[in-house]
């Protein structure tokens, strides 16, 4: 069984269809990736999968639960976590607090709370639940600024850090809730050829290390074609293609459509 499998789905946006009978399906610890030309309907794929719009027609199960139109929360809940096209990050806050205000959300307790009572004796006091696991939240932080290279921007103020900094700032973010499958829209834009080499072998790493699943929307060939097991071309809010990197770069329709022939 597939860890999401998305069956004819269809998104109108009044007389505009911007996903069209779409089906393609997910295997556990697969990166797939999900390309086309500008306004092919990615990103709307993204937040139907996600919960942010509701189907038009079809469905999305994951993990066996049918998923579409339930709640964003809902559905972070069950695994899926994304990051965004535009960064969305604390930009005043560190690289550090960052992380931990995402580690918060695994929290028996809120993050207010946290900022309340933070100092209080009831916090501080080493045999309370709110001390230990505070101190295993901030340990989680900890990790995962190392495990993607940020630990020496610890203090650093999010705004001010590289773009491409800030994109793995928000990757980290995004794995702090655990997800199963991680939505990842475009994480190497604005990233130089470096960069870019250098999140490949990121995701590939962090898919092994907290036994992910991937499903990327990137323009980036390189990246699609280096990190994806399997392909799904849209365009014009249709199913194009779906394959391996090699069977779509060899697709014709795709090269016409996406690649720009030859
Ligand atoms: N909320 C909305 N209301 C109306 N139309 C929308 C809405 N969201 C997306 N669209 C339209 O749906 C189509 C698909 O948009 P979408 O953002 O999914 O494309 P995309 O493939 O992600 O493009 P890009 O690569 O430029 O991000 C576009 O024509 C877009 O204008």
């Amino acid at each position: 069984m597939a860890l999401l499998e998305v069956n004819n789905l269809t998104k109108a946006f009044g007389g505009l269809t911007a996903v069209n009978d779409v089906s393609f399906s997910i295997e556990k610890n697969e990166i797939t990736g999900l390309i086309g030309p500008n306004g092919a309907g990615k990103t709307t794929i993204f937040n139907l999968i996600t919960g942010v719009y509701k189907v038009t027609s079809g469905n999305i199960i994951f993990n066996e639960i049918n998923i579409e139109n339930k709640d964003t929360y809902k559905i972070a809940q069950y695994g899926i976590t994304r990051t965004f096209q535009n960064i969305r990050l604390f930009k005043k806050l560190t690289v550090f607090e960052n992380i931990l205000t995402a580690c918060h959300n695994n929290a028996a307790y809120s993050l207010g709370e946290s900022i309340l009572f933070g100092g209080l004796p009831v916090f501080l006091n080493k045999k309370t639940r709110f001390y230990k696991e505070e101190k295993m939240l901030k340990h989680q932080a900890e990790e995962l600024m190392e495990i993607m290279g940020l630990s020496d921007r610890r203090n650093f103020i999010a705004n001010n850090l590289p773009y491409g900094l800030q994109r793995r700032l928000e990757i980290a973010r995004a794995l702090a809730s655990n997800p199963k499958l991680l939505l990842l829209d475009e994480p190497a834009a604005g990233m130089n050829p470096d960069e870019t080499e250098k999140l490949m072998e990121l995701i590939m790493e962090i898919r092994d290390r907290f036994d992910l699943t991937v499903l990327l929307i990137e323009h980036h060939m390189d990246l699609v074609m280096g990190v994806c097991d399997n392909i799904v071309v849209l365009n014009f809010g249709c199913k194009l293609a779906e394959g391996s990197p090699f069977e779509v770069q060899n697709n014709p329709l795709v090269k016409e459509a996406y690649l720009g022939g030859e």
